[in-house]
């Protein structure tokens, strides 16, 4: 299957902000993709190489794109670097210089979807000496054969810029449109898979039939289950029925644990894989976890001093280290506090009631000093819960979740099984879809960013403040420079972002108000954290926002 199709399609959903007609886009062209591709091209489609959780990337910045194209069309480096000025988009100045590259090599093939595949994981799985000449020269070799319009998406898809609006849900819809299958399904076996290739794969060859006998796979990340907020433990027991089962929510980073033999995978709540950059946990994992064969979860937190929890933003620093890591073990040392398991030996068991999960778990592990089981309360009474959280809170935790004993593993869900209790009304997580630039001083950079809430129903980001306060200096650098290859449009001062930064703010309140679309506004935004561990879809969503204003209305009733 020739690229140039895919470059077509690429350029009809860029040209409609129609759902309905995207979702028909991307339905008709997964019709006409042949077997052997359907694996890849729904990760194309939305703009990735590889799924998320797949560790290969392609390590290719602006600058040596900008290489290839230029050695691929005689146009100088810094000619293509002057028309990203002019255009603001690498895109479209691919485009240019592959129209005035002067003569079609005489070789010259057409592109196909499988070459243009290929040469991405030779990219990817270039490494040690000479691998960013191998990579130019792979790249390059792409742009020789390219049209304009290919290079300008092969651009986007190699430094992960694609603006085509599509996302899981839009993905999930034509899957199910292309191939006659229900969407429920399509997004169960999604859920628990986290794979479209593989999903759109059963959908066709095998139907709804196929799709609802998809499982579990250890080495495929399954989609988080969620949690509600509560007013407060008492709320939260009378929720659960009268009993519950009480953890100690750990403030850090979920990760998700793969473990098969002597491979151990770690996952992060964003499903990215981790696993290179923790090391010691890997290892303390190996040890503890005694099936031989187990997918778990946990929260890994940092610790301090006297065992003290830090803020989870040292957990995503781990993340982040690519080199040195061996320093990194000593500096911000890692415990895993595990509080759930899907899969042991063998045996799914996201069916399994939650109080039967948790035995199952204390079976598989041994703890150790990195490795340890949440410290858990089942309990019906609501003092003894009550003094469970003030404990919690003393000792430096976030506070608490409360567990359905009942409950099975909902992947994806964010229903009211679990529901988390915090003293204060929860920080929001929330995207950014636009900014405004500063004044003076500060007139090269970003200043207040409009912010936004999810909305699932629609695929939409909807706009709930301004945030301007809590930046210092560096972090306006630090988010101008993040945010300048996501500009989508400018109007005097005003730009609107693509949405795929998330951050966490902190407000005095959710007022009601016929200022934006949503019907809600933030009173007193401020910005506490960049989220890096949440991709834009996980952001909070409206709904979460409307329950948040019940649950202050009601707060504020009691007082
Ligand atoms: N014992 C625990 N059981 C379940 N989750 C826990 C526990 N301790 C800490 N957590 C964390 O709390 C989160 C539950 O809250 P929620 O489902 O709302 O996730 P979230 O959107 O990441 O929210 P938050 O920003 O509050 O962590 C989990 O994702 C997990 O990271």
């Amino acid at each position: 299957m020739r690229y140039s199709e895919l470059a077509d399609l690429y350029q009809r959903l860029e040209k409609t902000t129609l759902k309905t007609l995207k979702t028909r886009f991307v339905a008709d062209f997964l019709k006409g993709t042949p077997d052997d591709l359907l694996e890849i091209v729904p990760y194309l489609i939305l703009g990735k190489v590889f799924p998320d959780w797949d560790e290969r990337e392609l390590g290719v910045g602006e600058k040596l794109l900008i290489k290839a194209v230029s050695l691929a069309t005689g146009v100088s480096e810094g000619e293509i670097e002057d028309s990203v000025r002019d255009t603001g988009d690498l895109g479209e100045s691919v485009a240019l210089a592959l129209k005035r590259k002067k003569q079609r090599s005489f070789f010259s093939q057409p592109l196909t979807i499988r070459r243009v595949y290929d040469t991405f994981v030779k990219i990817a799985e270039a490494a040690g000496q000479g691998s960013q000449d191998r990579k130019l020269k792979y790249l390059a070799n792409l742009f020789m054969d390219a049209k304009p319009e290919e290079g300008k998406y092969l651009a986007r898809t190699v430094l992960g810029t694609m603006r085509t609006g599509v996302a899981e849900g839009l993905m999930r819809d034509a899957i199910a449109e292309a191939f006659g299958v229900k969407a429920e399904l399509v997004e169960r076996a999604y859920m628990l898979t986290s794979d479209f290739g593989y999903v759109a794969r059963v959908a066709k060859l095998e139907g709804d039939g196929g799709l609802a006998k998809v499982r579990i796979q250890v080495g495929k990340p399954i989609r988080p289950m969620l949690a509600q907020n509560a007013a407060g433990v008492k709320d939260a027991l009378e929720e659960m029925g009268g009993r519950a089962a009480f953890e100690i929510k750990y403030d850090g980073a979920r990760v998700q644990v793969h473990k098969d033999g002597e491979v151990v995978i770690i996952y992060s709540r964003r499903l990215e894989n981790v696993t290179r950059s923790i090391p010691e946990m890997v290892e303390a994992i190996k040890e503890s976890l005694k099936a031989e064969k187990a997918i778990v979860e946990g929260e890994l937190v940092a610790v301090g001093e006297g065992g003290r929890p830090r803020p989870f933003q040292y957990v995503l620093r781990r993340f982040r280290r690519k080199y040195n890591i061996e320093e990194m073990v000593e500096r911000i040392p890692l415990e895993l506090n595990l509080f759930d398991i899907m899969y042991v030996d063998g045996e799914e068991l996201i069916e399994t009631p939650f109080s039967e999960r948790r035995k199952r778990l204390e079976e598989a592990v041994s703890q150790s000093e990195r490795v340890k089981l949440a410290e858990q309360l089942v309990t019906d009474n609501a003092d003894e819960a009550e003094e469970f959280y003030h404990r919690a809170l003393e000792l430096g935790h976030e506070g608490l979740m409360a567990k359905r004993l009942d409950s099975i593993y909902e992947p994806g869900n964010r229903g009211k099984k679990w529901l988390k209790i915090k003293p204060t009304m929860e920080d929001l997580d929330l995207v950014i879809v636009g900014a405004e630039w500063g004044e003076g001083r500060r007139a090269h950079l970003l200043g207040s960013f409009l912010v936004a809430a999810f909305d699932p129903h629609s695929g939409e980001f909807v706009p709930v403040g301004k945030v301007g306060s809590g930046f210092t200096d560096e972090d306006l650098a630090e988010f101008t420079k993040m945010l300048r290859p996501l500009i989508v449009r400018e109007e005097g001062k005003n730009v609107e972002i693509e949405p795929k930064i998330v951050i966490q703010v902190t407000y005095q309140e959710i007022q009601r108000s016929p200022k934006y679309r949503s019907g809600f506004a933030l009173r007193f935004p401020r910005y506490v954290a960049l989220r890096e561990d949440k991709s834009p879809e996980e952001a909070d969503t409206i709904e979460r926002i409307s329950q948040l204003y019940e649950l202050q209305e009601r707060f504020k009733a009691r007082k």
